[in-house]
């Protein structure tokens, strides 16, 4: 359809470490993420306060996995693979990128889109969970600008915890994984979340369980077993439990294999936290082998998953 477009939603990062400061001041501006204390007109003010005195620490972690996040980069391979994937299907509809953190953002994205004759829009996350943070966040500010610029927005993929080429970009790099350290412990590792949101509702903890659920009943019974842990906590409220850290601490002596879940491609949190930060408490804790699973990234079985699920939802 010539007046429809597909946008990935994603987070965004920093390309550079200039956008590190303007990123997290966006990031903790946004309500859906996090309800810093006090009213919600305080929240803009305070969330520059708070940009101001991370981006420091921040640029140092950015500049540690070469100065800037990959996820632009990772996430415009991901569009050229379902783009290419979708031409093979015979569909023309150009495949768009729209962050909500760092550009591309909404609101430019869909001024360009409307001047293309772009009317409708199929927006398809790039996070398998749902969750207000992450999904609701993208989508309400996805709705709120589609609005302003008359366009509406079509049914799109919104989450695919279990779906079946989803958990095939998973299933075959644990496999590999559990090939050389046949004896490791298995450690699911999805980002954490304020307890508080889980309990007003979101799904987000138990679509983690069930693609972990989905998961383990394929691989079946494996001699060091698994676990799930948390990483990612940022500030002084109850998370999810228990922490990856705590959980590396007491895992002396074995072969570990960490899975990231909740994260598609490369970024800080996979590139800093996990390769760098718990390789260090890994190594500390006396961890035989650390070992991390790629993200899914262009993986064909992942693609896969977006690209079928586009076309069953294209007019
Ligand atoms: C403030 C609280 C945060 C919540 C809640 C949160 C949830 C959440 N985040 C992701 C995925 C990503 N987060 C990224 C960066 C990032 N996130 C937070 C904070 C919260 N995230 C901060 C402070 C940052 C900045 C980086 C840092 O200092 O660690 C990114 C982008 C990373 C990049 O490469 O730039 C992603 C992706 C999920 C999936 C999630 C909840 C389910
Ligand atoms: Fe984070
Ligand atoms: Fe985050």
């Amino acid at each position: 359809m010539r007046d429809t477009a597909i946008l990935l939603l994603n987070l965004g990062g920093p390309v550079n470490l200039d956008q590190v400061e303007p990123f997290l001041a966006a990031l903790f501006g946004d309500r859906d993420l996090i309800r810093l204390p006090g009213p919600a007109w305080l929240q803009g003010p305070f969330s520059r306060l708070i940009a101001k005195l991370r981006a420091p620490g921040a640029k140092g972690r950015y500049a540690e996995i070469g100065g800037g996040s990959p996820l632009l980069r990772e996430s415009a391979y991901q569009a050229s693979a379902l783009r290419a994937a979708l031409r093979a299907a015979g569909r023309t509809e150009p495949v768009k990128l729209c962050f909500r953190y760092a550009a591309p953002r909404a609101e430019g994205l869909l001024k360009a889109l409307k001047r293309e004759g772009i009317r409708k829009l199929v927006p398809v996350t790039l996070y398998p969970h749902d969750c207000r943070a992450t999904t609701g966040s993208s989508l309400r500010e996805l709705a709120i600008e589609a609005a302003k610029a008359g366009m509406e927005i079509l049914p799109g993929v919104d989450h695919y915890a279990t779906d079946p080429d989803y958990l095939d970009s998973l299933e075959a790099p644990l496999r590999a994984a559990l090939k050389e350290l046949p004896n490791a412990t298995v450690i699911f590792s999805a980002h954490s979340l304020p307890v508080r949101q889980i309990e007003a509702g979101d799904p987000y903890e138990r679509e983690i369980h069930a693609t972990r659920d989905a998961l383990m009943a394929r691989i079946g019974e494996i001699p060091g077993g698994y676990l799930l842990a948390y990483q990612s906590r940022t500030g002084p409220v109850r998370w999810l439990e228990p922490p990856l850290k705590g959980v590396l601490e007491s895992m002396g002596g074995k072969d570990v294999i960490v899975v990231p879940m909740s994260f598609v491609s490369e970024h800080i949190e996979t590139l800093h936290e996990l390769d760098i930060e718990y390789r260090h408490v890994a190594d500390k804790a006396g961890i035989r082998t650390y070992r991390r699973v790629a993200a899914p990234g262009t993986d064909p079985a992942y693609i896969r998953c977006l690209a079928r699920r586009v076309l069953e939802i294209l007019p």
